[in-house]
């Protein structure tokens, strides 16, 4: 195994998506995702990614809000949810890239959606806001999907810095608004991390041709842990988390059942995708629009 947070400058990382039916308690959740981690290739340095709502989801209303922690200044964690956390990713000596985590927001009647990095040392070292809210009527169980209304959205765009590797940070819905990924780009994003709980619905007539579409037009590898199956309030979600590398072609796919997917992967592949076809170069449109009406 090799010694982590000594030597980043590897372009040679273990990629693992955790795939969870999440249940609305924590303490159950955890004790699944702490059970998979027991099952994660030797490899290191290794990224894990855990998808969106991994510590709770489908609960009643206002269960995320009940369980939000605040988010401190970066590198220290607060908490009881962050802390254990922060001690899986230690005990692992992994990166762990925590989907979502309910963090409290300037609003105290809504919660963010937040996307948390830890480190092998257990620091936190990023986080990232939902920006784009689910507010969508779709032909499922479920029906209507409202997430703004216990949501508050996020502005900031997050790259991680880890050595070779740059992990651009967006959430599921996000996915879908192509902007966000040029800017993330644009910041030298050359892994693109999406933990998402799409519905079955939306899945199987989007989901692959988005992440494929991200990963070709951003020359990016793309982690995309998901959640599966069918939840507590009846909720389906469609599973299927993907690793694609920055040709598009899918590295792994985790069909429907909870579990794990892990790949070994070369950042150089990325440097040798853009050199033979410069988009950013070629590109003819830029970001600072998208920006200066964000930022
Ligand atoms: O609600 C939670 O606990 C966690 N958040 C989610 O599950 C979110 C909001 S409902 N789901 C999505 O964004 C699905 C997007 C989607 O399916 C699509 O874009 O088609």
């Amino acid at each position: 195994m090799t010694d982590i947070g000594t030597d980043l400058e590897t372009s040679i990382w273990q990629l693992t998506a955790l795939q969870l039916c999440s249940s609305p308690d924590p303490a159950e959740n955890l004790q699944q995702i702490a059970a998979l981690l027991q099952q994660i290739p030797a490899d290191r340095p290794q990224l894990v990614a855990l998808p969106e709502g991994a510590l709770c989801f489908a609960g009643a209303d206002g269960a995320n809000l009940a369980i939000a922690e605040p988010l401190a200044e970066q590198h220290s964690v607060e908490g009881p949810l962050q802390q254990q956390l922060s001690q899986l990713a230690r005990q692992h000596q992994v990166y762990l890239l925590v989907g979502t985590l309910p963090t409290q927001s300037a609003d105290p009647t809504r919660f963010s959606a937040s996307t948390l990095l830890f480190g092998p040392d257990g620091a936190l070292l990023a986080d990232y806001q939902k920006m784009h809210l689910f507010d969508a009527d779709v032909s499922d169980q479920t029906a209507s999907y409202r997430e703004s209304s216990a949501t508050m959205p996020g502005n900031k765009v997050t790259v991680a810095d880890l050595g070779l590797l740059k992990a651009g940070l967006a959430i599921c819905y996000d996915v879908r608004f192509p902007g966000l990924f040029q800017l993330l780009r644009q910041q030298g994003m050359n892994l693109l991390c999406l933990p998402s709980a799409f519905t079955t619905v939306t899945g199987a007539a989007h989901w692959h041709t988005l992440l494929r579409a991200r990963a070709i037009e951003t020359q990016c590898f793309l982690l995309a842990p998901a959640q599966t199956g069918t939840h507590a309030n009846g909720r389906q979600t469609y599973g299927h988390s993907l690793i694609i590398d920055p040709w598009g072609q899918v590295l792994a796919d985790a069909g429907t059942l909870p579990g794990l997917i892990s790949v070994r992967i070369d950042l150089n592949e990325v440097t040798g995708v853009r050199s033979k076809m410069p988009l950013a170069a070629h590109n003819q449109f830029t970001c600072d629009q998208i920006k200066s009406e964000r930022l």
